[in-house]
This record gives structure tokens, sequence and C-alpha cells, in this order.
């Protein structure tokens, strides 16, 4: 899995075309989305994290969270994003993932967005541009 952490001070979404056969079934208030102060997630889900998603997930919200506390932000959002990596897990295993983690940041007490999966997306971004704005990480299920 790569991630790749803004701390902005906006993010704002719309969704344009389908960019998958079957994207994500959406409720209609899912199409435009924003979140103020808030971590942005940007995350690939790759081929390797399908030998064990569990490890992989507990590991993301352990690092996501991690950033979170250094930033002093409780607010998180999770942005499915295909071109971090030119290895991806195919669509079934990232959106399960990707729900997961999202779900383990809500567990952890985090307010959590997420934008929709198999979708082509408009969005805005506002990069703090501090010295931790942007980070990024790798995980690779070592079981
Ligand atoms: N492994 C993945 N990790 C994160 N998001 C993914 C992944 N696979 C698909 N998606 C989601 O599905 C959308 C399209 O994925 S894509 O790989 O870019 N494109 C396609 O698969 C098709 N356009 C055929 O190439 C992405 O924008 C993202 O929302």
């Amino acid at each position: 899995m790569r991630v790749l952490l803004i701390h902005s001070d906006y993010i704002e979404y719309e969704v344009k075309d389908k960019a998958l056969k079957e994207p994500e079934p959406i409720p209609e208030e899912m199409k435009k989305g924003r979140m103020e102060e808030v971590l942005v997630a940007f995350i690939s889900v790759e081929k390797v994290d399908e030998k064990n998603p569990e490890e992989v997930v507990a590991r993301a919200v352990k690092e996501i969270v991690e950033v979170a506390e250094q930033v002093k932000t409780k607010n998180v959002f999770v942005y499915p994003f295909a071109h971090l990596s030119s290895e991806l897990a195919k669509p079934s295993v990232a959106l399960e993932v990707l729900k997961k983690v999202e779900e383990g940041l809500r567990n952890a007490g985090y307010n959590v967005g997420r934008a929709p999966f198999g979708y082509y997306k408009a969005f805005k971004l506002s990069c703090k541009g501090h010295p931790l704005a942007e980070l990024s990480r790798t995980i690779v299920p070592e079981g």
C-alpha cells in the first residue's frame, strides 16, 4: 500500500464519470464532498497487499493516526488513488481495504470522510505547507 498524506486547509471533490465499469454504488450526497482542517490520505492499494489485507489495514490506520496526532487534527479524509503504484490490487480488494481503513480510523475516534471509489473526480486541495504537511508511507505485509 502507498499512502500520500497531505495536511490541508480543505479538500473538496466532485464525481465526474465512471472510471470502472462497476464503480462503488453511492448515494447522491456522496457525489460532492468537502472537509476542512483535514489530513488527506491518498491511498493506492497494491497487489502485494492481497497477501494479508488485515495486516495492511491495521498498519495503515496506525501510521495515519500517528501523523494525525503530530499535525493535531481529528479530521481524516481517505481518497482512493490509483496513481501511487504500478502494481495495483484488483478493485474488489482495494475497495474493501479502503473501507476497513475508514472504519479503523473512525473506531480510533477520528472524523473520517472518504471519496467514492471507481470514479473520475475533480478535486481541490489546499496544502498547509508546514514541514509535516507532505508525507508518504509504504506499507508491505510481512506475514
Ligand atoms: N488498487 C486501487 N487502489 C486505490 N484505488 C483504486 C484501485 N483500483 C481502482 N481504484 C479506484 O478506481 C478508479 C479507477 O482505477 S484505475 O486503475 O485508475 N482505472 C481503471 O482501473 C480503469 N480505467 C481501467 O484502466 C481509481 O480512480 C480509484 O478510484
